[in-house]
């Protein structure tokens, strides 16, 4: 049997060299890549995490962010259980495609996904031209359940924002998990159930995001 509770899915997704690759090399390898090359297609890479006391599977998608690539990239979304969009904090022009990246989410994604809006190169303090508020707002404007800025190259809060995914997925799961189980044993008690009983109450356990 599997050594973890749950797996997870989570896609990354930006305009080109806004440093996806670098933030998943960072949180599952430890490494920031010297000279790293644009990403073909997709790749992905596996890191298992805690939360609480289960093992948590984080499935990472990285997807690359040229345009030529976007309809490889759009088969990805249907099966996430989170998307982590990037911009970087130093280019305007990839804070300002936020809203075409939003729109392509709305399309392929699942209306229930965690979306989670990443500032990324915070390092670059001199030649920031997002500022951290704008970022802060876009995200709150915009429903995304949480926001963060990040640096892959100094590692400033990498590990918190993969772990911050799994925890929230892991929670959400979890509430899922529990009506499920009262759904059932409800059931079992009344011996029949209604078709209001159903509609109201029945959650599967593999579907908290899906
Ligand atoms: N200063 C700084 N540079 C970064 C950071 N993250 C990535 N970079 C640099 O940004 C460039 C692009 O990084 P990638 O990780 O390849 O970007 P990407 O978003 O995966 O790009 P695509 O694969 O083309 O979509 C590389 O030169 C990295 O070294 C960061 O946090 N700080």
């Amino acid at each position: 049997m599997e050594d973890y509770k749950y797996l997870f899915k989570v896609v990354l997704v930006g305009n080109a060299g806004v440093g996806k690759t670098c933030l998943v090399r960072k949180f599952t390898q430890g490494i920031f890549p010297p000279g790293q090359s644009a990403t073909i297609g997709v790749d992905f890479m596996i890191k298992t995490v805690n939360v609480d006391d289960d093992k948590i599977k984080l499935q990472i998608w990285d997807t690359a962010g040229q345009e030529r690539f976007r309809s490889i990239t759009q088969s990805y979304y249907r099966s996430a259980h989170a998307i982590v969009l990037v911009y970087d904090v130093a280019c305007q022009p990839s804070f300002d495609c936020l809203p075409e990246w939003l729109s392509e989410i709305e399309t392929y994604a699942n209306r229930r996904v965690l979306k989670i809006l990443v500032g990324n190169k915070v390092d670059k303090d001199d030649e920031r031209e997002i500022p951290e508020r704008i970022g802060r707002e876009f995200s709150e404007m915009n429903s995304f359940d949480y926001f963060l800025e990040t640096s892959a190259l100094d590692a400033t809060n990498v590990d918190a924002l993969f772990e911050q995914v799994a925890t929230r997925l892991t929670h959400d799961m979890k509430a899922a998990d529990q009506r499920y189980s009262s759904y059932k044993s409800d059931r079992s008690a009344s011996g029949t159930v209604t078709l209001t009983d159903r509609v109201n109450n029945i959650i599967s356990p593999c579907c908290g995001r899906n």
